[in-house]
């Protein structure tokens, strides 16, 4: 077993999960995680570049290299709490912040910020980043990446396990006995959730919906949500801030609605969309992990619209729902350097499975 870090900051753009993991590739075993959240400047700087604002080469380049830096700064703080230092690290595997996601069309392209260059040289650890971009060069999304960790870790069930990422998109694997893994986007995880609750309270999240419980979900906004074409796509496909985004939102408002209300109906929303998935399959279990699955509200109404499956965190199952995502990370990282694929083609849709991810040593 060699000690691996992997790091993920998401579209929720709250900040940066780090993990240290043992792995051999077949187990994995959490020994640290740390997190930090982004200072608002640079929170600020990513989101308008998420937005599609315009920005120059030298805004771009300095933000990547930003970025590198606040990375590394967060490996040292995970190394110090562990007493490791960097020779006992094999390598790290960063995904990096993705700026702009672009699966489809003529160009597709999925852009994720962090210098590994910068990474490696700080920390003096090799880094592994850039996970998407082979995958969709051979035709594929490039996203969702995790279905084979969540294989890895919690396959080989008797019955159907859903393992549905909430995140700042949700995304969902489905394991089921002699059933080739299936993974996609659902749709907006919490982060519909996060921008309005922010725009009206100044909070970054709704915490334990507190706002939404005072609200009554609206059955006509929540037909306009749900009649989003993408949803109803079939896989693969993956999405982002690209197409959920503020002026999304804004588009499908009356304008007279409560603000509580708004924040009942996008919960709602969020759990409606993920639950419609569920109900393709036999009922079984539901394991959520990312950020959602702190969400209360989310559960219960996960759990009211799948009568009969078992709605619980991966935790129950052993799997820290707040590291999932970085420990996913850390394996890529583990399969890269053996020369393993990383990708799934059924997942993906690429045309092969692929070593993902670009190498940068410390040296
Ligand atoms: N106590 C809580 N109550 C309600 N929501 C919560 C709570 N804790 C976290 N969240 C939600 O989780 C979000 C963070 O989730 P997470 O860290 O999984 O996002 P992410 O890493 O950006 O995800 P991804 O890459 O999958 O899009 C917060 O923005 C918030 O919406
Ligand atoms: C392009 C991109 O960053 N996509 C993220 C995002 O956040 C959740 C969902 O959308 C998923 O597709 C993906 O992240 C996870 C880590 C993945 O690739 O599986």
């Amino acid at each position: 077993m060699d000690n691996y870090i992997g790091i993920m900051s998401g579209t929720s753009l709250d900040g940066i999960d780090a993990v240290l993991v043992e792995t051999d590739g077949e187990r994995i075993r959490l020994l640290e995680r740390t997190t930090a959240p982004f200072e608002p400047g640079l929170r600020d700087r990513l989101l308008a570049l998420a937005g599609g604002g315009a920005v120059s080469a030298r805004q771009w380049g300095e933000l990547d290299a930003e970025l590198g830096r606040a990375y590394a700064g967060v490996v040292l703080q995970l190394l110090a709490g562990s007493g490791r230092q960097a020779a006992d690290i094999r390598a790290i595997g960063c995904h990096g912040q993705t700026v702009w996601h672009q699966p489809d069309g003529p160009l597709p392209f999925s852009l994720q910020l962090g210098d590994g260059n910068r990474l490696a040289a700080e920390t003096g650890i090799t880094t592994v980043n850039d996970f998407r971009r082979k995958d969709m060069a051979l035709g594929g999304q490039g996203a969702p990446l995790v279905p084979a960790f969540h294989r890895q870790v919690l396959g080989g069930t008797d019955r159907v396990r859903l393992v549905v990422n909430i995140g700042g998109i949700a995304n969902i694997t489905v394991l089921a006995p002699d059933t080739p893994v299936l993974g996609y986007d659902v749709g907006p995880g919490n982060m519909l959730m996060d921008l309005w609750c922010r725009r009206h309270t100044g909070q970054p999240f709704d915490r334990g919906a507190a706002l939404a419980r005072r609200g009554r979900v609206s059955p006509a906004l929540l037909a306009r949500l749900l009649a989003e074409p993408w949803l109803a796509l079939p896989a693969p496909k993956s999405t982002g801030r690209e197409l959920f985004n503020e002026s999304w939102l804004d588009h499908r408002l009356a304008g007279d609605e409560a603000v509580a209300d708004v924040q009942a109906t996008l919960a709602e929303f969020t759990a409606t969309a993920i639950a419609r998935e569920a109900q393709q399959w036999p009922a079984g279990e539901l394991l959520v992990c990312g950020g959602g699955g702190h969400n209360p509200l989310l559960l219960e109404r996960l759990a009211a619209q799948l009568p009969g499956w078992r709605v619980d965190t991966t935790n129950a199952a052993g799997v820290d729902m707040d590291a999932m995502e970085a420990m996913a990370f850390a394996w890529l990282a583990h399969q890269t350097l053996h020369g393993l694929a990383g990708n799934l083609p059924a997942v993906t849709g690429a045309r092969r499975p692929a070593i993902l991810g670009a190498i940068h040593p410390p040296g």
